[in-house]
């Protein structure tokens, strides 16, 4: 399969380029030059497959030219070792619960699926590898997890201090060995910024070999569309039209479920959820895209993001198309507060703990099924709620169960350098420290 670069100016590149290079020269980002349409056959047999035998299929329509089936079945065994269920609320209402995996939250799929096929090529050469991540909390654990002690790798994972929870930070902190994180004095958009200007620095690349494990890298989108299918292959037989809510910060997340319709997945509607960093459900509504900067702090901070690095991805799928957009996209928003009742809703009517990220999910689809009925309804859950343990307790009144892989992490020290949102500094310690 080849990619192209969203912008157009770069030449096509293979998906082993793709992955390694993470942006293409134009600072444009790889799509896949056509997405496989699944056979009729895999769609009328979707209800009995497993999510590894689906992430296998999956994998086999995108990389049948650059892996065989072996090694496609080596990655997946190796990656997707959690499920995905969906916990029924009510007839109609359903939680797909993403959070089962090592780290607790969805970016398990793709950090650990990427640090797979990334070890199997890398293994084929000789060649070292530095990835670079910038998250606002969850990408960064389930790197970490991901990549943790995957031999010629070394990882710097560049976060915003005081911006993320405790324990998403201790995951990211405390796991040592080829694992470095840093704190940087701003948001994340300057983490972001700051990872994508390495990847455009000819200097940098002369001397070490970089790659993203943020989702503007293709290898994380891929395998976040297995978990929409299964979704759609456990609800399939109930016969209705199927929505799905999607927690959205960078819109990686939403951008995979658009991959598996265009696979052909039938989906009615997929709703765009975001907190006060409304970017893109006001840009479904007015048809214009303006940035927030600075993003707005807010207790879904996983979701703070003021320019989410997927949407010319979106684009790219809706041929620039607003209309297409508007017409496969409903967009809404929520603030701190409504995310707080948004907890308390769930845990009263349908006694659910979810975190403020699943709540907006939650609180989109409710929107959404009160002007529109008739159908199924999935929110997303993105995370374990108790990453967010004080605004949980805050909300709830009481200190919820924290499942022993998490609390485990509170009494570890954490180690990180703390720098400045300035490239300078940036490059001079990726020098000092790069492999
Ligand atoms: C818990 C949680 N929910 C939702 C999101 C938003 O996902 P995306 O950036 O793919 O839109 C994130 C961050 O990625 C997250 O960590
Ligand atoms: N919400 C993310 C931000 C980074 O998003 P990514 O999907 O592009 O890696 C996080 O939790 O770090």
């Amino acid at each position: 399969m080849k990619l192209f670069s969203t912008k157009k100016a770069s030449p096509l590149v293979t998906f082993e380029e793709a992955i390694f290079q993470g942006l293409p020269p134009d600072n444009g980002l790889y799509m896949p030059e056509s997405i496989p349409v699944l056979s009729s056959e895999f769609w009328d047999k979707v209800e009995g497959m497993s999510i590894q035998k689906i992430a296998f299929e999956i994998t086999k329509a995108f990389f049948k030219d650059d892996l065989s089936d072996d090694v496609i079945q080596q990655i997946i065994d190796e990656a997707i070792t959690f499920d995905a269920p969906l916990a029924k609320l009510n007839e109609s209402l359903f939680c797909l619960e993403l959070f089962h995996g090592s780290s607790m939250a969805f970016k398990d799929f793709g950090a650990r699926f990427m640090a797979s096929i990334m070890s199997y090529f890398l293994r084929k050469s000789d060649q070292k590898l530095n990835i670079l991540v910038a998250t606002s909390g969850d990408t960064g654990g389930a790197v970490a997890q991901g990549f943790y002690n995957k031999a010629n790798i070394s990882v710097t994972i560049l976060y915003p201090k005081g911006k993320v929870s405790e324990i998403q930070e201790k995951q990211l902190t405390t796991l040592g060995g080829n694992i470095s994180a840093l704190e940087v004095d701003g948001t994340f958009d300057d983490c972001q910024a700051l990872v994508k200007q390495a990847f455009l620095d000819l200097d940098l690349k002369s001397k070490f070999g970089l790659a993203s494990a943020n989702s503007i890298n293709i290898a994380r989108l891929i395998p976040q569309s297995f978990y929409y299918v299964y979704a759609y292959s456990r609800l399939k037989g109930l016969g209705k039209d199927i929505v799905f809510s999607v927690p959205s910060g960078n819109f990686g997340n939403l951008t995979a479920g658009l991959i598996a319709q265009k696979m052909r997945m039938p989906v009615k509607t997929f709703i765009a959820a975001t907190n006060v960093n409304k970017v893109v459900p006001s840009f479904i509504e007015s048809g214009e895209y303006l940035p927030i900067s600075p993003s707005i702090s807010t207790i879904s901070n996983a979701m703070d993001v003021g320019n989410p690095s997927n949407f010319p991805r979106m684009e790219s799928i809706f041929n620039n198309d607003i209309n297409q957009f508007r017409s496969s996209i409903k967009g809404c928003y929520f603030t701190d507060g409504e995310t707080k009742d948004g907890i308390k809703e769930l845990k009263e009517k349908f006694d659910y703990l979810a975190c403020p990220h699943t709540a907006i999910a939650y609180l989109g689809l409710k929107k959404y099924s009160t002007e529109n009925s008739g159908s199924i309804g999935v929110f997303l859950s993105t995370a374990h709620f108790a990453k967010f343990l004080p605004d949980m307790e805050k909300v709830l009144g009481y200190t919820p169960q924290i499942p022993k892989r998490l609390s485990d992490l509170i009494g570890l020290e954490k180690s990180s350098s703390e720098i400045k949102a300035s490239y300078d500094e940036f490059k001079e310690y990726l020098l000092q420290n790069l492999i």
